[in-house]
């Protein structure tokens, strides 16, 4: 059996087992022979009764060394640098450390109190575990950790850099009026429905909820729902489970709302979402949990919507192309921004804050002419703040003087400038078409002579006479 490893050792043993081992049976040895932990079992003078193979291999020390002799002086030999059962037979109480074998493995060891039916201590029994394997997770897990930190960081540092770095330009009171029920909403967990012509600045605005909210150290996220094609909607925005459908990545993949989780979610151009994805969106509203496609354990959310449109979407209602339900799950704090052309003051305003950040990025000092301002101002905008952000760049990069004036204007605005200005003096001119035409022409003209070196090489773009076109100038009187 267990024990008849020597005589010497033998008739110790039987000597203590009346007392000591017969608390344990003979079954529970058997296991422990082929236990993966360590075990020692000593009787209470500190005389070693029993060790497995596993407190072999983990300690170094062959039983045949070991049984008999007293654990004071394997301690003393260096056998390990802490005894645990010596700790409990002095103290009575059980113990846990971390020590080093003889064999150099590092080891977890429980030590434990035996008593008798007296309840007095009789022996020890001592579990020791190899933790080398666990030290290696614990650096892993510290070096992950550490990657985990880093990355963590530099997110935080590219969402501060990146939101700030989205002015939100504005002068007029409606846009003050805006931004101040903005500021309000941002504090709450409320869903927001921004709605808005295209370009008016929906997106900027969802940022300025974000940044002054308090999640705004926690993920926002931006799904533009018109980006995504109508098959991938479900598994973009729930996610799906490991081969849930042909094409499936093996790992599975977290939808956006489970990235957004602590955070923001910023659903734009929601009106594009499809009947049947609306309706799962309005189950993720309502109960706050998503299921990836194929997975049937719900993920838990806590998320805050913010949803953006150009459409009317109580139209899209009327059509039966927008749910009801959904529309006022979303429509909790409404915010519309008014289109451009309703704020004319924050035209110039955008002007300057648009060439600036063009000036500093190509280390120039371009300015804009008093009377291209004001031509801008007049012009309807139906692109909003992202057609005034491209023509500023267009004439910018066009323009090769100092300053940008009125004949850099793109023939769009020009037109509708001459339609308007004609318009306003027809009263005055008793809105003769000739007098319209003539003020058309004038501003080609100057265009053409700006535009080229010389008279005759603009009268040639012209497709005239440089006589003719002496003529006109002098009849327009361009350049007194
Ligand atoms: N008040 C503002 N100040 C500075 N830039 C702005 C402002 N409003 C909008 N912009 C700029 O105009 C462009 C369009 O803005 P944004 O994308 O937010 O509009 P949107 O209403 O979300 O458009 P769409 O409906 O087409 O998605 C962006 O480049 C944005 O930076």
């Amino acid at each position: 059996m267990l024990f008849v490893i020597g005589g010497k050792i033998l008739s110790h043993l039987m000597r203590v087992k009346e007392e000591l081992l017969e608390q344990i049976p003979d079954y529970i040895f058997g296991g422990l022979e082929f236990s993966s932990d360590g075990v020692l079992i000593a009787d209470s003078n500190a005389n070693v009764l029993y060790i497995n193979p596993a407190y072999e291999e983990i300690s170094g020390l062959k039983r045949s060394d070991i049984l008999g002799e007293n654990l004071k002086k394997l301690l003393e030999e260096k056998a390990f640098n802490e005894s645990a059962s010596l700790k409990v037979l002095e103290t009575k109480q059980s113990i846990s450390l971390i020590h080093r074998y003889i064999s150099g493995r590092t080891a977890l060891t429980t030590a434990a109190p035996i008593y008798n039916a007296q309840k007095e201590i009789i022996g020890v029994i001592c579990n020791t575990r190899n933790i080398e394997g666990l030290n290696k997770l614990k650096k892993e897990l510290e070096k992950a950790n550490l990657i985990k930190q880093h990355y963590s960081q530099e997110l935080q540092l590219l969402r501060k850099e990146h939101f700030s770095a989205k002015g939100l330009i504005y002068k007029s009171e409606a846009m003050k009026e805006t931004l101040k029920l903005a500021s309000t909403a941002a504090k709450f967990d409320s869903t927001i429905l921004i709605t808005g012509e295209s370009g008016t600045g929906k997106e900027v605005l969802s940022s300025f909820i974000y940044q002054n909210s308090n999640r705004k150290d926690k993920p926002f996220i931006r799904v533009n729902c018109a980006a995504i094609p109508k098959e991938l909607f479900e598994s973009e925005l729930f996610g799906y489970m490991p081969g849930s459908f042909t094409g499936a990545s093996n790992s599975g993949k977290a939808g956006m709302f489970e990235l957004a989780n602590t955070g923001t979610i910023l659903l734009d151009e929601v009106g594009e979402l499809t009947m049947p994805i609306q309706s799962k969106l309005l189950r993720v509203i309502q109960e706050k949990e998503v299921f990836r496609i194929g997975g049937t354990k719900p993920i838990k959310l806590d998320v805050r919507i913010i949803a953006s449109t150009n459409r009317n979407l109580l139209e899209e209602i009327k059509n039966n192309s927008f749910r009801e339900d959904l529309y006022f799950r979303l429509n909790v704090f409404p915010i519309t921004i008014p289109p451009l052309r309703k704020r004319l003051e924050d035209i110039p305003e955008m002007i300057h804050y648009f060439m600036k950040n063009l000036n500093s990025k190509y280390n120039k000092n371009v300015i804009t002419s008093e009377e291209l301002i004001d031509a801008l101002v007049k012009y309807s905008w139906p692109g909003n703040v992202r057609e005034l952000q491209n023509i500023v760049e267009y004439m910018f990069i066009m323009n090769e003087r100092d300053v940008i004036g009125f004949e850099q204007l793109p023939d769009k605005i020009l037109n509708e400038h001459v339609l308007m200005d004609g318009y306003k003096h027809a009263e005055e001119n008793k809105g003769k078409l000739e007098f319209l035409m003539g003020v058309y022409e004038k501003i080609i003209l100057e265009s053409a002579l700006s535009k080229h070196t010389s008279l005759r090489k603009a009268a040639k773009a012209l497709g005239i006479n440089p006589s003719t076109l002496s003529r006109k100038i002098k009849k327009y009187d361009i350049g007194s």
